[in-house]
């Protein structure tokens, strides 16, 4: 609703109210309508202002309107054009957000004051909309066409102080902002109003404006991936430089409803809250953020200074924790000091564009040591050296002895087992792994893996570490490669198989690349090292000097098998650092990818030699075998209890492996694909290739086509107790 009363002798006051954040619901919007007919009826008020209720004043139109089946039309618009149609000056007084629709509410106002910790913006194209209530055609004609594309195409908050240098505020207030805009309310009574109607200002002309666009769309669809928002706001926003507003408005309204309708909005909009709701973390034995408070961390460490251990430094200083980061020599310690220094300066360089600095020469902030003894009074650790279990458990074991009773011990792991791990402890219930991922100072995914005895205050703590962090922390069960990594084994393995029956790594990859990915999963092998995976299979024994002798060369433990990936790595092509995997490329450290010769060549022998017929196979196949191998892990992972929900594996993908937002997430992908269609995929694809599991359809798969493929939200009713290994 919105609360209507008197704030001075002449100025009405409306306030919005919307528990958390104020959302334009159509009650909102009924009692905002409501509010100025009446200050408009009432001769003895003179002005009018809006503002929001618990210091917000609003994050625009409530998201879940828009997938309700009784959605109709955009009621804000006209709402809009009534507060600036007014006599009587209407001021918005914006404090915390005013986003999307807010933020249209407060361009129709005549006149905006904002608190100097607000913040502003258009996010409506990161949930694959545009600002549709006019605020595309009013935007422009306050601050110009360039500034307006930005903040509309890429949906960034901007702080009042910016918005006060683009002329979106008139002024910004470091005291109570409610009372300086009745202040200033009061003081513009009497003034002329049209200057201050924007849909009567022209929209500022550019000299170029023609170039000026067409660079403009260019930057635009490169940055959009395949998702169609960004583009259609660049759309809306050139209409306003073409059109008059009345035409403007009406070639927005178009577009809104396009992309309203569009699976990219929905799927977008789903994201959205299911990365809220995995922040509601529960464990199937009945732990619970809600009965769960986190320990607060006032000093943290690091232990290796290795590519993860520096982007993991790098975050906490950027959090603002105090940080000692250990290594196990001094030469490695210099080398990693060098290293977080320079990401270090890095971000302190992008925070100062925004008016923020960073603190990272205070040794008390920032301690660089070989002394584990100095972690003694440390509350919580994050170990990130090798993947190597026996290195992982005589560190802890040191830990276990040397950290305070309190402190939370973390394993930065993309793998092993928590449990042997926190067995090398006397505190296993302190014991939680933290998975974060390469570049850790950038990549907003954190997977937090519970072992048997973690505490729920461990998990309570992590989980508000990732907040401090500013990333998405998504808690899951303990099993190999956990949530991310485990879907991502048969999509890779169906990938490598593919190219053994005829196709190519570039074609495969530009197939997933057409669909959304940021990168294919040969680029991507390159890009982070084939001789990562190949330690991981010596270790399993799948290859190397302890494989049995005798062994198929493409068969282990009677299961389908490609030793491709090793044979790469016998003939030193290791990707990327090498300058040669499954792509040749400039030199070694080199970033483009070109098709290699060599590598068809190599193919063709070893297709020969293993008497494999090279077949034509098509983008339909690729991108099923792929998907739906991936999709499939994700149904055993639910089966098993290993994540509570498919939001959570969704999350995972999007913010972790770069899946394309605007698709949902893997199992939202599959719920709007239908489960039926993909266990016949499945079926049809694993009696052609009957030795390989990761075809072979899962159970609860089979069992939700079999209740009738029931909406994504309720399938996890479906899930079993009985098959929960936790
Ligand atoms: C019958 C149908 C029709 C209904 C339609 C009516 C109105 C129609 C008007 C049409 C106008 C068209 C043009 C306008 C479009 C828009 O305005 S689209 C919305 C644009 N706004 C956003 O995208 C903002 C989204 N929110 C955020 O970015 C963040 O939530 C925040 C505001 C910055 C706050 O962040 P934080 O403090 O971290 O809290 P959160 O955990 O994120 O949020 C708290 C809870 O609030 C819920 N929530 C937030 N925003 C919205 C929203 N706009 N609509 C609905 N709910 C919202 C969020 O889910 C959290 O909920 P819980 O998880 O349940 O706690």
């Amino acid at each position: 609703m919105a609360q209507y009363a008197r704030g001075a002798a002449a100025v009405a006051v409306i306030r919005l109210h919307n528990p958390p954040v104020n959302a334009l619901s159509l009650t909102v919007l009924q009692a905002l309508e409501d509010g100025l007919k009446r200050a408009d009826a009432d001769p003895s008020v003179k002005a009018v202002m809006i503002c929001g209720e618990n210091g917000k004043f609003s994050a625009g139109a409530d998201i879940r309107g828009f997938s309700s089946p009784k959605r109709h039309g955009v009621p804000l618009g006209p709402i809009i054009s009534l507060i600036e149609r007014s006599e009587k000056p209407v001021v918005a007084a914006i404090e915390g957000i005013a986003l999307g629709g807010g933020l249209e509410v407060a361009l129709g106002c005549h006149y905006r004051i904002a608190h100097v910790k607000a913040h502003m913006g258009f996010p409506e194209v990161t949930i694959g909309l545009l600002p549709g209530a006019e605020g595309t055609q009013r935007l422009p004609r306050l601050i110009g066409v360039p500034a307006a594309l930005d903040i509309i195409t890429t949906g960034r908050h901007i702080p009042a102080t910016e918005a006060l240098k683009l002329g979106l505020v008139d002024e910004v207030v470091e005291e109570n902002t409610v009372e300086a805009a009745i202040r200033f309310a009061n003081k513009v009574i009497g003034q002329p109003l049209g200057p201050r109607r924007l849909s009567l200002k022209p929209v500022p002309k550019l000299p170029n404006m023609e170039a000026f666009l067409s660079e403009a769309l260019v930057k635009v669809k490169k940055q959009a991936h395949g998702c169609l928002a960004p583009e259609l706001c660049f759309q809306a926003v050139k209409a306003a430089t073409e059109q008059p507003f009345a035409d403007g408005v009406r070639k927005e309204r178009e577009l809104f409803n396009i992309l309203l309708t569009s699976g990219q909005a929905q799927a977008l909009q789903y994201a959205f809250f299911a990365e809220r709701e995995v922040q509601k973390w529960t464990t199937p034995n009945g732990a619970s953020w809600k009965s769960t408070s986190p320990q607060p961390i006032r000093k943290a460490a690091v232990i290796g200074l290795g590519t993860m251990g520096r982007g993991i430094v790098t975050s906490l200083v950027k959090a603002n924790i105090p940080v000692v980061a250990l290594e196990q020599n001094v030469e490695y310690l210099n080398m990693g000091r060098k290293a977080v220094m320079l990401l270090l300066e890095r971000e302190a360089m992008k925070m100062e564009q925004g008016a923020q600095t960073l603190d990272f020469h205070n040794p008390a902030r920032l301690q660089f040591t070989v002394d584990f003894d100095v972690l003694h009074d440390v509350d919580l650790v994050i170990e990130a050296v090798f993947e190597n279990m026996a290195l992982k458990k005589e560190i802890f074991h040191k830990l276990s002895r040397i950290c305070k009773p309190g402190a939370f011990l973390c394993t930065n792991t993309s793998a092993l087992n928590i449990d042997e791990i926190a067995s090398a402890t006397s505190r296993p219930h302190q014991v939680i792994g933290t998975h974060f991922f390469s570049p850790a100072h950038v990549m907003r995914l954190l997977e937090i893996i519970y072992g048997h005895h973690t505490s729920p205050t461990a998990i309570a703590t992590a989980v508000q570490l990732a907040k401090a962090l500013k990333k998405v922390g998504v808690v899951v069960g303990n099993c190999f490669g956990f949530v991310g990594n485990r879907m991502m084994f048969p999509y890779v393995q169906q990938a490598v198989f593919l190219v053994e029956e005829g196709s190519r790594p570039e074609a495969v990859d530009q197939v997933l690349e057409d669909f959304g990915f940021k990168i294919g999963p040969f680029r991507m092998s390159d890009l982070a090292g084939l001789d990562v995976g190949w330690r991981s299979r010596k270790g399993q024994g799948l290859t190397g000097a302890s494989l049995p002798p005798g062994t198929p060369a493409r068969q282990r433990h009677g299961h389908r098998y490609s030793p491709l990936p090793d044979l790469l790595c016998e003939n030193s092509r290791f990707g990327q650092k090498t300058g040669k995997g499954w792509y040749q490329y400039e030199k070694a450290g080199g970033r483009t990818a070109k098709p290699d010769p060599w590598l068809h060549n190599f193919l063709a022998q070893y297709r020969d030699t293993h008497h494999i017929k090279t077949r034509f196979i098509d983008q339909e196949e690729i991108l099923e075998r792929c998907l739906f191998s991936l999709i499939n892990e994700g149904f055993d992972i639910l089966a098993e209890g290993i994540a509570a929900g498919p939001e959570h594996l969704d999350v995972i993908y999007i913010n972790g492996y770069g899946w394309p937002k605007h698709r949902g997430g893997p199992m939202f992908y599959a719920s709007t694909i239908g489960l039926p269609r993909i266990l016949a995929k499945l079926q049809k694809y694993s009696e052609a290739h009957p030795d390989v599991p990761g075809l072979q359809p899962s159970a609860f798969l089979k069992k939700l086509v079999a209740m009738g493929n029931p909406p994504l939200k309720e399938w996890m009713s479906y899930q079993s107790r009985q098959s929960n290994k936790l």
